[in-house]
This record gives C-alpha cells, structure tokens and sequence, in this order.
C-alpha cells in the first residue's frame, strides 16, 4: 500500500496469451483488500479488449496502453502513466497486466533503473513480479509426446520460450488451468516449473483464484536476487562448486567425467520425486560446429530447458550462446572470451532425461584435438549470427 515510504506499488503480471492474468485482474479489482487500485493494461491489438472489460468493474482507474510492447517499445510510456497515476494521488496499487509476449525482466528494469525521466525508485515500488503460467499449455509445449489439441493460436514466438522467459524471472507463481491437467501431470509440471525457477512461491489455481495478499502481498521485488535465481543459473554455479545434481563434468573429452548425483539425502526433492533433473555439461575442448549443430537438430526430446556457453573451434574468441525452451534453440555469438578460459558450460533440464546419451552424443561433437585447425573462415562458421534451429 502507498503508506510506508510513500512510494506507489506496483505488481507487475506476466502471462502468455490466454493464461489467465485477466482473470486475475478482473479478481483483484473486485476484492483489493483495503487498498485503491489502478490497472494498467498492455495489449499488442490496436484495440485493447482486456480493458473494456476491466473497465467496466473500476472506476476512472484503468490505464490503456496499447499497440505495442511494454518490455521494448512502450517503455517510456509505462513511466510516463504510472508517473500521472502517483501524482493523481487516488490510488494506492498499480497491477501491470503486461501484454501475453512480454519478456518481465526488461520491465522490471525499467521500472528499478534511473532513465532519462528520472529515477523510478524515488516515486514507485516494484512489489512483486507475478508469473501466470498456463498448466496445460506448459504441458503441451514441453511434453512431445503429447497429443493435445490446440488450445490457442501459436503466438510469433514460440510459446515455450515466451513462458520460460516469464517464468525464469519472477518471484510469485500462478499454476493456472490446474482443472485442464490431470493431477499426476500437474505433480510433474509443477515440478519442471520449480526447476526452471526454484525461488519464486507457487500457488496452484483455476480460474486465477488465490487470495489477493498473495499476489499484492509483496513488499519489495529484488532484482538482482531474481536474476540469479533461474534453474540453469544455479545448476551452473553448482557444477563449478561440485554441489547440486551435476551428472557430466569432465575436463577433457576421454577424461572420466563426475557422474556423482549430490542428492538431498534427507529425501528426495520434488524435483527429484518427479524425475526432473539438471543436467551439467562442461568440456574445455572446443565443439566442431558443424557436428554441434547437426546433433541440435536431433537430441533427447525430453530436455525442457538447455542454456549457457559454448566453446566451438570455428570461433575460438567467441562464447555463443545457446538458449533451448521446448522445441526452439537458439544458437550465436555473445561476447568474446577474452581473460577467461574458454570453456563450454551447458546446463539442461528436463524430466527423466538420459544423462548418459546427452553426455556422449555432446563429446562426438567435440573437435578432434589432433587435427589440424579448422579452418576459421566465415562460410566456414555455421553460427556467424544468431541461428534458430527448430527439432
Ligand atoms: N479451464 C480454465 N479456463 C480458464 C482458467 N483461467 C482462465 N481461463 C479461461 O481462459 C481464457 C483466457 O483467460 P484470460 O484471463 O483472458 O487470459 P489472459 O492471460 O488475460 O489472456 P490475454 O489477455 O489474451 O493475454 C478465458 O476464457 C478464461 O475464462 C482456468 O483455470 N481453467
């Protein structure tokens, strides 16, 4: 609420399309608590259908910003009204429903980072970062097995990565549509989404009902906690210290590689209950790219989640990177190695995954040692810019 510090509050919610975070809204504008709430609505359609119907339940206090992206485009814009909303000095919380392609964290940047009109931290409060996740669309997404019917139209990008994305960052999550999964599927989306984001708190819903002090309950959405928190993050941090569920770390191909689980042996975590693993991969020896990139194409279908570095002898200067959410990878260049040692650090994540065949499928790709040294040309590279392959 605006009485602390007299900064506004604001909970940010992200969603793919049709989640549900209208629902939610609709919830929360009907019970508030003892709070006076604004809603600002992000809609990419030119008109906002959300906020007719928001509209209808506040009064005077929903915001319309539509056409366009408020995590690129529609930044400044986003400050400009919250900044009219605090002078309005009528309410006490702002919800942010961010349209369903939002990234959260470029949002949540500009919403705790000084910019051209100031610094947003002197008149606002990120409260919370608020993830509505669509259970069975997770499950159809992530389960290739699946032969569920479509649900909804397939957004520009794919619906895989667009979730993990929303809910790698964030600190309050929504498993909504639990009533469309069955409840032994739920247990393992569920499971797969704590891995992806292990920090954040989840409530199970349908229809987005959960009590209003769990979703403007926040106090203060840190950032920089939240940025570190993604599965992958930690998986990789963990295999540098030999700690978590670290299945394949070797220094060089040949080399007998850790196959050490570090379980939890006061039992076994959820994510462990459910099958769902991490899975680090760390090799000092560069990729061949071209055989890296044909395996890409054709690997366990069951990883979930793949992200990090990767060290490839056709650009021994450069660190690519790889993000993998479900069917979609991307591959390419992110910086230069520079002082550190160049070294491939992958993390994958997936249910019931075959450590095993990852591992070694990986090390055939890895570059021959004793070969002369590719030759380092541009139509030799197979990822000179970033490249999307689609298994
Ligand atoms: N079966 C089921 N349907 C739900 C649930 N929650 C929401 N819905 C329905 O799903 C549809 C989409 O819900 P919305 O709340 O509009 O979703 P949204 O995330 O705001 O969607 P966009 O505004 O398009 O991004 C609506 O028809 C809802 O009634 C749920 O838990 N179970």
């Amino acid at each position: 609420m605006n009485d602390g510090d007299g900064r506004l509050p604001i909970t940010l919610l992200c969603g793919p399309l049709g989640a549900g975070k209208t629902t939610l809204v609709n919830r929360l504008v009907a019970d508030p608590g003892d709070r006076r709430l604004a809603v600002v609505l992000n809609d990419m359609g030119e008109v906002n259908v959300d906020a007719a119907t928001v509209e209808r339940e506040t009064d005077d206090g929903v915001v319309d910003l539509s056409n366009g992206c408020i995590c690129c485009r529609l930044g400044d814009d986003l400050v400009a009204e919250l900044t009219a909303l605090a002078d309005r000095r009528e309410f006490d919380h702002v919800v942010i429903e961010a349209s369903g392609i939002s990234e959260p964290l470029p949002i949540a940047r500009t919403l705790t980072t000084p910019g051209e009109s100031g610094d947003p931290t002197e008149r606002f409060r990120l409260a919370s970062v608020v993830s509505v996740v669509d259970a069975y669309g997770f499950w159809k997404a992530f389960d290739p097995e699946t032969g569920l019917p479509e649900a909804a139209p397939e957004p520009d990008r794919p619906l895989a990565e667009v979730m993990v994305d929303q809910i790698e960052f964030c600190d309050v999550i929504l498993l909504n549509k639990c009533d469309m999964v069955p409840d032994d599927v739920l247990d393992d989306v569920e499971a797969a989404v704590r891995e992806l984001q292990p920090r954040a708190r989840l409530h199970r819903t349908v229809e987005s009902d959960v009590p209003t002090e769990a979703v403007l309950g926040g106090e203060e959405f840190d950032f920089d906690e939240t940025r570190r928190a993604p599965g992958w993050k930690r998986a990789l941090a963990a295999g540098r210290g030999g700690g978590g569920q670290v299945v394949a770390q070797g220094g060089e191909a040949g080399h007998d590689a850790d196959h050490g689980h570090d379980h939890d042996h006061e039992g076994l975590s959820a994510a462990e209950a459910h099958g769902v693993e991490s899975i680090v991969y760390e090799r000092s020896l560069p990729f061949d790219a071209d055989r890296l990139a044909d395996w890409l194409t054709d690997w366990d279908g069951r990883v979930v989640r793949a992200k990090g570095f990767v060290y490839a002898a056709s650009r021994p200067e450069t660190v690519l990177g790889l993000s993998q959410a479900g069917p979609s990878i991307r591959i390419g260049p992110i910086g230069e190695w520079g002082e550190d040692e160049p070294r491939t650090r992958l993390v994958f994540i997936g249910r019931d995954l075959d450590d095993g065949s990852i591992e070694a499928g990986l090390d055939e790709c890895l570059a021959d040692p004793t070969a002369p040294d590719p030759p380092a040309t541009p139509e030799a590279d197979p990822f000179p810019i970033e490249r999307r392959i689609d298994r």
